[in-house]
């Protein structure tokens, strides 16, 4: 297990690029699957997850052609669908959470598609029942080897377009059963469907390659099955929950920073919701500048003086992956808020790491805890401690950049899971962090 030694206390200042997205990089290499023509995507982040999801290909017999940082092309000519029963299959294939998305194009194209329990984030239940509701009423089989948690769905023939409402507005479960839709026979309706930026990229994506997709960045989407799909060309979005990690990294160390080209349009809530803690956030054409907070930030509270609520919801609500950095934050803010975490039961956890460092916070229960912040009155200490998992991993060195003395993370695997070379990018910009 590696780990992360940061001297903290220390404003940083310059310019930082985001990386690639990961969850939508976790989407579009799936297509790959849906088509024996070429694929060309770039900005793939090199981060642990999105880097087996490649590998992962790769074993099914996807040929995989590296063109330079981040920009690869694939062709999914000669697919190995046998590898799927193989026991490495079975281990590699539930190391992460993306893995689930080659369901819905493998059993869309070749007539199954099967999956061990996928691994992620530890931040409480993370059921599938969406993902194979929808590949049922599409007209697939379903099995569940209840032993060894392994998941299948085979058809004999095409899938059968249908409408369908799905039990929740899951993004990945979107994903899956848009992927299978798009070659099934007939018209698909998905009602109730997730319809976060990334999905939009999938969608967009999918529709270069020959599907007809509509009502793209909506809760209803239709599409017309086709027969099949060819290659296209697809860039991917900056990662808007490293950008919010960057903004919040900015406000707590009282740095000055540029976070560039971070595509505004697609950030939804999160420059309204850094902002409510009292975080000035300048839009320069596509960057945000972050002014160094050197009075520190003031939490706004309701209209009728009650103490704020950060919640989440699915999008256009806040991403739930932001709020453990938004609560590291209000640690140094001015004033009360009430955190809320509604999607994940076990995400919160964490802050007895922050408690521990001298940070004011009342965990009222799984969900919901209330940070009453320092003002910068009174500076966290350092201490070791261990990243469970990667949105806390990341929320746990912003404030050990902030604390006074050297701190240590260990499991940094956690972080590196999603976050490209995050030692390298933030000495550049003035960090005082070393992988040891
Ligand atoms: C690889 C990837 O892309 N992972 C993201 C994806 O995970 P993933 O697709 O696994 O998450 P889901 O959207 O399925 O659901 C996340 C959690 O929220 C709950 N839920 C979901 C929808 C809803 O309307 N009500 C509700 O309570 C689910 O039961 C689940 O516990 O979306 C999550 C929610 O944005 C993010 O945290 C993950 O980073
Ligand atoms: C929960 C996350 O990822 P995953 O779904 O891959 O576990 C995340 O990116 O915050």
């Amino acid at each position: 297990m590696g780990t992360f030694k940061i001297e903290g206390g220390k404003a940083l200042k310059g310019d930082i690029t985001p990386q690639g997205a990961k969850n939508e990089a976790l989407q579009v290499l799936c297509p790959v699957l849906l088509t024996s023509e070429k694929v060309r995507i770039t900005n793939i982040p090199d981060i642990i997850d999105v880097n087996k999801l490649i590998t992962l290909l790769g074993n099914l017999g996807v040929k995989i052609q590296k063109n330079g940082p981040g920009d690869y092309t694939f062709q999914a000519d000669e697919v190995n669908v046998n590898y799927l029963k193989t026991d490495a299959f079975k281990k590699e294939g539930g190391s992460l959470r993306g893995s689930i998305m080659i369901v819905g194009p493998l059993l869309a194209r070749f007539g199954c598609g099967y999956i061990p329990k996928p691994g992620g984030d530890k931040i409480g239940r993370r059921r599938l029942d969406t993902h194979f509701e929808g590949f049922i009423n599409l007209g697939a089989k379903f099995r569940y080897e209840r032993e060894d948690h392994f998941y299948g769905v085979e058809i004999d023939g095409r899938l059968q377009g249908t409408y369908m409402l799905l039990d929740e507005a899951s993004v990945t479960g979107t994903a899956n059963i848009v992927m299978a839709a798009v070659l099934a026979e007939g018209t698909t309706t998905i009602y109730n469907a997730a319809c976060e930026p990334y999905l939009q990229q999938l969608c967009k994506m999918l529709n270069a390659m020959g599907a007809k997709i509509t009502g793209v960045g909506s809760n209803l989407l239709t599409i017309e099955g086709v027969e099949s799909l060819g290659g296209c060309e697809h860039r991917i979005l900056p990662d808007m929950i490293e950008i919010g990690s960057w903004i919040g990294l900015a406000a707590m160390t009282r740095s000055e920073i540029t976070i560039k080209n971070v595509s505004w349009d697609n950030l939804g809530q999160i420059p309204n919701v850094f902002r409510k803690l009292g975080i000035t956030l300048e839009r320069k054409g596509d960057d945000i500048y972050i002014p160094a907070h050197k009075d520190g930030y003031e939490i706004k509270t309701d209209i009728d003086g009650s103490i704020l609520t950060i919640a989440d919801a699915p999008w256009p609500g806040f991403t739930p992956d932001l709020l453990s950095i938004v609560l590291v934050v209000a640690t140094q803010a001015k004033g009360d808020v009430l955190i809320h975490q509604k999607m994940f039961e076990s995400r919160l956890f964490f802050v007895d790491k922050l408690i521990d460092m001298g940070a004011k916070i009342m965990l009222c229960d799984p969900h919901r805890a209330v940070v009453m912040g320092h003002n910068f009155q009174s500076q966290l200490k350092a201490t070791t401690m261990s990243s469970p998992d990667i949105r806390a991993g990341i929320s746990l060195l912003i404030a050990a950049l902030t604390a006074k003395g050297t701190s240590t993370i260990q499991n940094i695997e956690q972080i590196d899971r999603g976050y490209e070379r995050i030692d390298e990018r933030l000495r550049a910009i003035g960090a005082n962090i070393v992988r040891v």
